[in-house]
């Protein structure tokens, strides 16, 4: 795990409220919706595997939109999202695990719990179809993969370089985010994915995270080998509150 020192002070004070938030919940049990057919009927479709983000506000994020996450997941569904991502983080991302609770009973695609965790019990929290662990900040990723599955969860295990993905891979990880925002500075570049997708091995499903905001930066990272793109800001548009709809179609219509 990086030292907190080495982190962005807004990431710090995420990672202390992960640390005191509660965990006392009966454990989940999951029937999960697979995240790999959903993506191979999207390709299947024509239309790339964007997985959209319900993310009200972010350290990064120009503004806050508030509202209903349902509407906003029915409007990213319309506009042709394979899967959606929820965030459940509350102080920092305007999330709660009750919104993407509404937004999966609402949906039928799969949904991705989007948070920071550090420990098992927090797993418990709500039940979604995908859970974010992100390899920098869990001690024993092995454990906490394996805790997901127990649940019934798609671990989708976060990256960054090409350390941590062969600690993701030696910890079991099947789906793994290649963060392009790099969490220590919160720099967004897309080469990182470029740098480090093609250390992955074939049969891992890899998604680009973070910074895709135009059809070509979506076309790029498919060039790079995306099996799907992970996408918050550009659909939700915090400052400028634009037709999300419309937002995401721009990028899963990016096919050539
Ligand atoms: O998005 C942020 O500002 C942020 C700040 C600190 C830690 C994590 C952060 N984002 C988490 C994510 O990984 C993104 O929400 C996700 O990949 C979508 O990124 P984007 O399309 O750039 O909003």
């Amino acid at each position: 795990m990086t030292s907190q020192t080495e982190l962005d002070p807004a990431v710090r004070a995420i990672l202390e409220a992960a640390r005191k938030r509660s965990t006392d919940r009966e454990r989940v049990s999951v029937d999960a919706r697979s995240l790999p057919d959903a993506l191979a009927r999207a390709e299947r479709e024509g239309r790339v595997p964007v997985i959209a983000e319900v993310k009200p506000t972010s350290p990064t994020a120009e503004g806050t939109r508030a509202d209903d996450p349902v509407e906003l997941a029915e409007a990213m569904v319309a506009g042709g999202a394979a899967a959606i991502s929820v965030l459940t983080e509350p102080e920092h991302f305007g999330g709660s695990p009750e919104a993407l609770r509404r937004v999966r009973k609402a949906v039928d695609v799969p949904v991705l719990r989007k948070d920071f965790l550090v420990r098992e019990a927090q797993l418990d929290a709500v039940a979604a179809d995908l859970l974010l662990l992100i390899a920098r900040f869990v001690d024993d990723l092995e454990e906490l993969v394996t805790a997901a599955r127990e649940r019934g969860f798609q671990p989708l295990v976060e990256v960054h370089d090409r350390d941590e993905l062969e600690t993701a891979l030696e910890a079991g990880a099947e789906i793994v985010g290649i963060n392009n925002r790099d969490l220590a500075r919160l720099e967004v570049d897309l080469g990182t994915f470029e740098s480090v997708a093609p250390h992955a091995p074939d049969d891992v499903t890899v998604i680009a995270e973070s910074g895709v905001s135009s059809p070509e930066d979506v076309r790029r990272m498919r060039r790079a080998g995306a099996d799907a793109l992970l996408v918050g800001s550009a659909i939700m548009d915090h400052g400028g509150g634009s037709d999300v709809t419309e937002n995401t179609r721009r990028l899963t219509e990016a096919t050539q």
